[in-house]
């Protein structure tokens, strides 16, 4: 078995920045690698009050017609003040979520030299395939994902998606039909509540996405480490799948920490900073981070979905009058994407590059 001792290996050496954390912890750790020890401890306050509990929306509720307009003004006003929901009743079927946490757990089950076929390779802009990220000063998360492009097809990389386990990969391939329809809902709900043009909406087709399974292990000194740095994230939402049901969500909520619980069932979906550029500002993306556990592993997996390829990132034309400048500027999705992978993961830092400028000349000055 692999443990600490040759974790920097043959296996590892095309990038030392690149090795499985599910490794190091086969074996008993007496102390944390100073290179996943995040200094100074962070120190906000946890705000985690029982009734701080993120707001539930329920889909059924804005299917159905009935209470339409009630929950229609929840899920508007969650999408300002919140940017975190846990949605309930939303249409994917438990069977495919059961079979999606098998298969992820299997996937993470397989030897390393399996997993390593998939490694992120040395000037992937986007950084997708298998394997752990340099953050900023050096520090690594304590977590190995495997992140990967499933749509436009077209832009799937073919050592990747298709060359996953047949299992996982059908599975993923259901998953993905399921949760595209309920994106595509959800998007044209939020349209709907922002008051966009009908039109506008076509965008949602056939959009960029990706998925992020991370596997976080047990950490015996969760305080030290970070499972997933704060940030927030550059997709228009992401729907997450808390496959095994244990905690370790943080959100960044008015100046606090909060712990998010996991709720049976439920999925929970976030605005990302490309949907706070499109409603030009009017939904905001929220900071969170992951704790791990520190007794159990703990899996996720994040879907990104992003508008059409083509139509590039930028705040929507019906909501830009001469009241509400726009206070983004309009980018391909392409050098977006680029933009925020090329930089380290820092909070909302990549969002504030895309402010226009006080003079307010709209140019695109992003150096990153
Ligand atoms: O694992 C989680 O709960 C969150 C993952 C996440 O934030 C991400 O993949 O962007
Ligand atoms: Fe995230």
């Amino acid at each position: 078995m692999a443990g600490i001792s040759n974790v920097e290996d043959d296996q590892f050496c095309f990038s030392s920045s690149n090795f499985s954390v599910q490794e190091l912890v086969k074996q008993p750790i007496k102390t944390i690698p100073q290179h996943y020890v995040r200094q100074p401890v962070p120190s906000a306050p946890y705000g985690g009050r029982p009734s701080q509990m993120l707001p539930t929306i329920d889909m059924n509720r804005l299917v159905s017609g009935k209470d339409f307009d009630v929950e229609l003004g929840k899920l508007h006003s969650t999408c300002k003040d919140w940017g975190f929901f846990q949605l309930v009743n939303h249409g994917v079927s438990i069977s495919i979520l059961e079979k999606v946490k098998h298969e992820v757990e299997g996937f993470y089950q397989l030897p390393l030299e399996e997993k390593m076929k998939f490694r992120i390779r040395e000037g992937d802009a986007e950084t997708e395939g298998y394997g752990t990220i340099e953050r900023d000063g050096g520090k690594f998360d304590w977590a190995d994902r495997f992140f990967v492009t499933v749509n436009p097809i077209h832009k799937r990389k073919q050592h990747l998606f298709p060359e996953l386990p047949s299992s996982l990969r059908n599975t993923l391939e259901s998953y993905i039909l399921e949760v595209q329809k309920l994106g595509k809902k959800l998007l044209c709900l939020m349209a709907k509540a922002l008051e966009m043009e009908e039109k506008e909406m076509e965008c949602f087709d056939d959009g960029m996405q990706s998925l992020r399974m991370t596997y976080y292990p047990p950490c015996p000194q969760p305080e030290l480490v970070m499972g997933i740095t704060p940030h927030s994230d550059s997709s228009l939402i992401t729907v997450l799948h808390q496959l095994n049901s244990i905690d370790g969500l943080h959100i960044h909520k008015d100046g606090v920490w909060l712990p998010v619980s996991f709720l049976p069932n439920a999925l929970v979906v976030n605005v990302g900073d490309n949907l706070e550029i499109f409603s030009n500002g009017v939904y905001r993306s929220i900071e969170h981070k992951v704790v791990p556990n520190a007794e159990k592993e703990r899996l996720s997996l994040a879907f990104f979905i992003n508008p059409k390829f083509e139509v590039g990132v930028g705040p929507s034309p019906s909501l830009i009058n001469p009241q509400n400048p726009p206070l983004f500027k309009r980018v391909s999705l392409d050098q977006y994407v680029k933009g925020f992978f090329s930089q380290k993961l820092n909070g909302k830092s990549y969002l504030q590059n895309m402010r226009i400028d006080d003079n307010g000349d709209g140019e695109d000055n992003n150096s990153a």
